[in-house]
């Protein structure tokens, strides 16, 4: 578990921290050609710090310097067990400052600190470690060839990798790209998301510091089309992998239509249900689940399970228990290691969480700043807020008379990203995960598996491969087939 320090000790953490503000390129901090940009703490409206901004010409000497230090090989070529020591001195790094870029995480991003120190930090150093430790396990294969021929199927990095990234989880989703993404041998493009630059500029410095050569891990902050459609459109640029919004997510797959048609993998939204059917047991244990699925960081989050679908028949025991969990998680400054929710990324998306808050809420309801509450609904299947991802502590409780309506309902969506099933009854459990339509089911849990498990979405939730995984490493690479002829020539022709 990790140590939480207090309210006191974080701010004086906050007080001394020493910003990033430029792009970092080719090795170092080095000013961006576009605009300057805030970078505001959604928490308070203070400006932490102006963030010089990368644009479409910095992509450019971006992507050549990417390029040039693939084809070096300094990185691409070095032995495996050699890239895994680097990256595994980089986890060290970024333990040893934890609290420094746990503090910076919440500050420009409002979540609660007790989340990043307990969940996003611990995760990320978790995520690169696990890919780093694989590299130098897997094995290529040989195909059944005959006599005549040895066939070797191997896995190649692809060169030159742009990632994309969202801001809710701004260093762990980080981590779910570059874990792999460099493991594998790529040189890596990171644009973070414009409202949360700070942690993933001082994540490519740790990785510099740790051995990373100059041009393989670089950051380009600034706006989506200003360096993410130059990225998607860049003709040199081998794959992009992106989080986020389904809309944005559909763009990148025109980039590469208009492009080279680089690879992309797309984690997209979600609007995932949690199922209780009329035998879930130990219904105290169902409400912490389902309370912590759909409100930990701040529902923000885009396996939230915003959808209660649950029985008639224990819907009354069950909202009981879930209203008197609710009520216990604190939102309030992100700081305080006593809140369990802190404030939503900006005044936009505020807004946009605050346009659902209709009707007669059975807890929370009222925005105050960019801070909401957990707030719950009671809604029928076809209501606005049981069918939007609203990415906002905002829970749509639906009642159902049975496993058959429950299964419809939660299939009636466009995403299918996750999704969890609460029953006592085992071959009920495996049915309904079957016939749920989402990339993870989980079973009297709410959860995303974990980093041995692929995560990623059916339907609008996602394209192409997974995060996370041995799947996440088969993304970063391709597979390339080498044919040895073993036939011996003066037996006659062998050509065909
Ligand atoms: N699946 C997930 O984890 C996430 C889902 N969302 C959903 O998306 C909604 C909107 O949030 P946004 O921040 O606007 O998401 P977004 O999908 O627009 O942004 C994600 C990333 O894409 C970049 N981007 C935006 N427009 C682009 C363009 N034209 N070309 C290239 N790159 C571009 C952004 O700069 C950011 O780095 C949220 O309310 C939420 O519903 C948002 C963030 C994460
Ligand atoms: N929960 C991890 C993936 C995401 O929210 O984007």
């Amino acid at each position: 578990m990790t140590d939480l320090l207090t309210r006191e000790e974080y701010g004086a953490i906050a007080a001394e921290i020493d910003l990033p503000a430029t792009p970092f390129i080719d090795g170092k901090f080095q000013k961006g050609s576009g605009p300057m940009m805030d970078t505001v703490n959604p928490a308070t409206g203070e400006v932490l710090t102006k963030i010089s901004t990368a644009n479409a010409k910095d992509v450019d000497f971006a992507v050549k310097k990417a390029r040039e230090a693939f084809e070096q090989g300094h990185w691409s070529r070095l032995h495996p067990s050699e890239r895994k020591d680097v990256l595994i001195r980089m986890c060290k790094l970024i333990t040893r400052r934890r609290h420094e870029l746990a503090v910076m995480e919440s500050l420009d991003s409002g979540k609660p600190i007790r989340d990043c120190e307990t969940i996003d930090i611990p995760e990320t150093i978790h995520t690169i470690k696990w890919h780093a430790e694989l590299v130098d396990k897997i094995y290529d294969q040989t195909g059944p060839s005959g006599d005549d021929a040895i066939s070797m199927i191997v896995r190649e990095p692809l060169g030159v990798v742009g990632v994309v990234l969202p801001w809710n989880f701004p260093l762990l989703m980080m981590a779910w790209k570059i874990g792999p993404a460099l493991a594998a041998g790529n040189s890596v493009i990171v644009k973070p998301a414009e409202q949360t630059s700070l942690t993933a500029l001082r994540l490519a410095e740790i990785a510099h510091m740790a051995g990373v050569p100059r041009g393989v891990l670089q950051v380009l902050p600034g706006d989506g089309p200003s360096v993410g459609e130059p990225l998607g459109l860049h003709m040199d640029v081998d794959m992009v992998s992106f989080t986020g919004s389904t809309e944005t997510g559909k763009r990148f797959l025109r980039y590469a239509a208009d492009s080279n048609m680089k690879e992309i993998t797309l984690e997209c939204g979600g609007k995932n249900p949690a199922v209780v059917l009329a035998d879930a047991e130990n219904l105290d244990h169902v409400a912490e689940h389902v309370v912590n699925a759909a409100f930990w960081n701040m529902g923000e989050n885009c396996s939230a399970s915003s959808r209660l679908i649950v029985h008639k028949s224990v819907k009354e025991p069950l909202m009981e228990r879930i209203l008197a969990r609710t009520r216990d998680w604190k939102t309030g400054d992100p700081l305080d290691p006593q809140n369990h929710l802190g404030a939503l990324i900006d005044a936009e998306h505020c807004k946009k969480v605050g346009n659902y808050l209709k009707g007669k809420a059975l807890v929370g309801g009222k925005t105050k700043g960019n801070f909401v509450p957990p707030t719950i609904y009671e809604v029928k299947p076809s209501d606005e807020k049981a069918r939007e991802e609203i990415f906002g502590p905002i829970l749509s409780v639906i009642e159902v008379a049975s496993t058959e309506e429950a299964i419809q309902i939660a299939n009636d969506t466009s995403y299918g990203l996750a999704a969890s099933v609460f029953t006592a009854n085992t071959r009920q459990a495996i049915r309904a995960a079957r016939e749920i339509k989402a990339g993870t089911v989980t079973v009297n849990c709410y959860g995303e598996g974990d980093i041995s498990t692929p995560f990623g979405g059916f339907k609008q939730s996602g394209f192409g491969g997974r995060d996370n995984s041995v799947h996440a490493h088969d993304q970063f690479t391709q597979l390339k087939t080498i044919w040895i002829d073993l036939s011996d020539p003066s037996e006659g022709d062998n050509v065909g």
